[in-house]
C-alpha cells in the first residue's frame, strides 16, 4: 500500500450494479469502523461510462485503477448498450489486459449454512477453486473477423502465459488440499496440447501437490455430480468462464459468488463472477452476497486484513442460515433487508466481543 489509506477505486457499473455495490460499501464501512483506513474513488465504467464518456473505459477510469491498492467492480453490460460501436464488454476485457490480471480466482464452497439451499445432494463438503486465464485465448485472439457470409475468432496461447497462470494454481494449491485438476479439450484443440505440456512440466516444481487433467466437457458433468473432487481447477479464458457459473450454480445460485482477478504486480480487481442481471434490475431483489463476499475477498488478499473478511464471513453465514435470503435463493427478503441483517449481525458480535473483554 502506497501510505496508510488504502486506495480503492470504486466500478459500480450497470442495472443492478449500483445496488450491490451500495450493499458492499455499507459492510466494508461497517467492518472498517475504527479498524481499516480507506478512500472510495468512485468511476464510471462499462455502459456507465458510455453515457458518460463514449468509452466503457475511460481514461480517468482506468488512471484512477492504476492508482489504486485494489479494484472494487459490481456488473457491467446490459440491452441499453448491445448496439453500442465499444461494448460495455469491451471495457471489461480491456481492464482487464490493462492491469494485467492474467490469473481470476472463482472459488465454489458450499458452507453449512448453504448446504439448505444447493440443488445437488452433497456427502462430502464442497470446496474448490477455479483458477481461470484472463487476459489471452479465445476472448482475445487475432484474427477476429466478420462479414456478412463468415466470422473468425482465433484461441492462441504462449507457453509464458500458460506458465504464470499455473504457477497461481499451483501455488494455491499448496496452501490447500493439494491437487490440481487442469481442464482442457486436448483430444481436439492445439492450444490444449500445449497447456498439457507446459502444466506438466510446471507441476513438477510442486512436488507436494498431485496433478490430474479432465477434459471440460466431462468436467461440467462433475462438477454437479462429484464437486468434492476438486481442489483448484486450472483453466483457460472461455471454459472457465463457462464452468464458473455452473459451479456457482450448485451453491444454490450465481448471485453468491465473489472472484479476485490478479497479476503479479498492481493493484488486483474484486468483482462478482456474474453479470448487471437486467431482468432484476431496479426492483430491490438482486442478491447482495456476491459484492459482499468480494469486499471480503480484498480485504483478505489487498488488504491482509483477514480479521475483517472473517467477520464479514461469520455475518453472511448467520444471515443465510436464518434464512433471510433475497429470491434466487428462495426467499422474500430484499437486498437492503439481507445488507442489513449482515450489518446488524457484524455488529452484535463486535457489541458482544467488547463487552466479554471488558468484564
Ligand atoms: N463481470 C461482469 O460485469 C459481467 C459478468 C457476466 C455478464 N455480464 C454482462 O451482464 C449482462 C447480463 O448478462 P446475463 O443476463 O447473461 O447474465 P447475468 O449473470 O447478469 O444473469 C444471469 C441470471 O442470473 C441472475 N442473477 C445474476 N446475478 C444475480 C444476483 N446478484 N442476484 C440475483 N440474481 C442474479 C439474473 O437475474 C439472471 O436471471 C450482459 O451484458 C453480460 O455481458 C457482465
Ligand atoms: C461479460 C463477459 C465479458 C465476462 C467474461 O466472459 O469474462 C463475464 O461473463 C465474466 O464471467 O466476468
Ligand atoms: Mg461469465
Amino acid at each position: 500500500m502506497s501510505d496508510q489509506i488504502a486506495k480503492i477505486t470504486v466500478l459500480p457499473g450497470d442495472y443492478i450494479g449500483p445496488e450491490i455495490m451500495k450493499a458492499g460499501l455499507a459492510v466494508l464501512k461497517t467492518v472498517s469502523e475504527d479498524e481499516f483506513a480507506y478512500q472510495i474513488d468512485e468511476r464510471p465504467f462499462g455502459g456507465a461510462g458510455i453515457d458518460e464518456t463514449g468509452d466503457p473505459l475511460p481514461e480517468a477510469t482506468l488512471a484512477s485503477a492504476k492508482a489504486s491498492d485494489a479494484v472494487l467492480l459490481a456488473a457491467i453490460g446490459g440491452p441499453k448498450w448491445d448496439r453500442a460501436i465499444k461494448r460495455p464488454e469491451k471495457g471489461l476485457l480491456e481492464i482487464r489486459q490493462k492491469l494485467n490480471l492474467f490469473a481470476n480466482i472463482r472459488p465454489t464452497s458450499i458452507s453449512r449454512a448453504m448446504q439448505k439451499y444447493s440443488p445437488i445432494k452433497q456427502v462430502e463438503p464442497v470446496d474448490f477453486v477455479i483458477v481461470r486465464e484472463l487476459t489471452s485465448g479465445i476472448y482475445f485472439g487475432q484474427p477476429r473477423e466478420i462479414d456478412d457470409y463468415r466470422a473468425i475468432d482465433t484461441m492462441h496461447y504462449t507457453v509464458d502465459e500458460i506458465r504464470r497462470v499455473a504457477q497461481v494454481a499451483f501455488e494455491m494449491a499448496e496452501k490447500r488440499r493439494q491437487h490440481v485438476t487442469m481442464v482442457d479439450k486436448a483430444n481436439v484443440l492445439a492450444t490444449s496440447n500445449l497447456w498439457r505440456r507446459v502444466v506438466e512440466d510446471v507441476s513438477a516444481d510442486y512436488p507436494d501437490v498431485t496433478y490430474d487433467t479432465s477434459y471440460v466437457d466431462a468436467a461440467a458433468m462433475k462438477i454437479i455430480s462429484a464437486p468434492e473432487q476438486f481442489d483448484v481447477i486450472l483453466t483457460e479464458n472461455m471454459f472457465g468462464d463457462i464452468l464458473s457459473d455452473e459451479s456457482a450454480e450448485i451453491t444454490g445460485s450465481l448471485g453468491t459468488i465473489p472472484s479476485m482477478s490478479r497479476g503479479t504486480t498492481g493493484p488486483a480487481l474484486y468483482e462478482p463472477i456474474h453479470g448487471s442481471a437486467p431482468d432484476i434490475a431496479g426492483k430491490g431483489i438482486a442478491n447482495p452476497l456476491s459484492m459482499i463476499n468480494s469486499v471480503a475477498m480484498m480485504l483478505r488478499h489487498s488488504f491482509d486484513r483477514p480479521d475483517l473478511a472473517d467477520e464479514i464471513a461469520k455475518g453472511v453465514d448467520a444471515v443465510i442460515e436464518s434464512g433471510i435470503v433475497t429470491p434466487d435463493l428462495g426467499g422474500q427478503a430484499t437486498t437492503d433487508q439481507v445488507t442489513s441483517a449482515i450489518i446488524n449481525q457484524i455488529c452484535e458480535r463486535r457489541n458482544a466481543y467488547v463487552e466479554n473483554n471488558v468484564r
